[in-house]
């Protein structure tokens, strides 16, 4: 089988590599992403296509890749809102992602945001470095006793549902399809605006679907606590920036810790630091004392990344063989 990698790193190279050892596929990296135009970099020769959070797999897309006769397109990644889906089914192209390579990279990516900003360590790493020992400004506040809101309690969810639980906050959590296992172990799901309502701290973890888009609008935030922190780990589309920004000016909210952003793809992943951001509402975040901006790094661990590489192959394996994968729902 031969595999064409979209958006691939020197990273996706070091792992792929490393474990297609066991499995023996032939490998072809491309550093661009995948869209209308990059399409026409498929060979005759390629059966499988595989792609990352960014690249797009539309209807255009799908369409080409089966003129080029790609029988798989395999997502690298958990989230596959990228992918048409439908289109895919119709033209009988398989496609399979990893769905839990590692939640624990995620939840304590979430977690470490969380502490930077509330503690301020941002700031205070910065400052120690120009000897300046000053406390004034750095003023944070005790998690323990706090209410977590948890949007999302799936694989990355309930990880860090049981991380805040552990740290002596009350957790509570709303999902379409409670977890009766997180029900027992002290997390109370609640309504959404109960969420908003109650929360010191709201983090989100479900993925992007039409119902989920701009969970975070000027409704939701109208409802917030004054000073909530909050946080994105799952997917930049769950939050409307710009009312964001409106609430972090009129200091609604008290923090904001992104791994995700709405227009991530004209930037994240790619080294920009010689050139003016066009992006004026990333550019202004950045610029905000109590904003922290990490560039969808949350997943990015050796444990991860060498679990991303061996399901990806083996989900190929599999389907290669029988046409399907076994027990993993990793086939969409
Ligand atoms: N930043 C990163 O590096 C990174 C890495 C992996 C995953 N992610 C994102 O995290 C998301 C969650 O990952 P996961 O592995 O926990 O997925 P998952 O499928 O295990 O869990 C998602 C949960 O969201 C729930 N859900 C679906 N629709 C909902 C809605 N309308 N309202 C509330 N809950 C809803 C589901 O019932 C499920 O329990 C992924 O979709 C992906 O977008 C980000």
């Amino acid at each position: 089988m031969k595999i064409a990698f979209f958006s691939s790193q020197p990273y996706d190279i070091t792992f792929f590599n490393k474990c297609n050892k066991d499995f023996n596929f032939e490998l072809e990296y491309f550093d661009i992403g995948l869209d209308d135009q990059t399409v026409n970099l498929i060979t005759e020769d390629v059966d499988t296509v595989c792609v990352f959070v960014n690249d797009k797999v539309d209807a255009a897309v799908i369409e080409k890749l089966s003129e080029k006769k790609v029988k798989y397109i395999a997502l690298r990644c958990a989230g596959f809102n990228n992918v048409d889906l439908e289109t895919a089914h119709k033209f009988g192209i398989k496609v399979c992602r990893v769905p839990a390579y590692s939640p624990e990279a995620v939840a304590e990516h979430t977690l470490a945001m969380l502490f930077t900003l509330n503690r301020k360590i941002h700031k205070a790493y910065n400052r120690v470095r120009e000897q300046n020992f000053s406390l004034n400004g750095l003023l944070g506040t005790n998690i323990y006793k706090k209410t977590v809101g948890v949007i999302g309690t799936g694989n990355i969810g309930a990880v860090f549902c049981r991380m805040m639980k552990a740290l002596g906050t009350e957790v509570l959590a709303y999902d379409l399809y409670p977890n009766d296992k997180l029900k027992a172990e002290g997390i109370r799901y609640v309504e959404l605006d109960e969420i908003f309502a109650k929360s010191d701290i709201i983090s989100l973890h479900c993925p992007l679907t039409p119902e989920t888009m701009h969970v975070i609008n000027p409704e939701s935030i109208e409802k917030m606590k004054e000073g909530v922190i909050l946080i994105n780990t799952s997917r930049g589309k769950l939050i409307d920036t710009r009312a964001t920004i409106q609430g972090l000016r009129a200091k609604k909210i008290g923090a904001l810790g992104i791994d995700v952003y709405e227009q991530e793809e004209n930037v994240f992943f790619r080294d920009l630091s010689g050139t003016i951001l066009e992006d004026e509402r990333l550019q202004l975040l950045t610029s905000f004392p109590n904003v922290l901006v990490t560039a969808h790094q949350a997943f990015f661990t050796d444990e991860a990344l060498t679990q991303i590489a061996y399901v990806t192959l083996d989900n190929l394996k599999q389907l290669q063989a029988t046409n399907k994968i076994e027990g993993r729902n990793a086939e969409l």
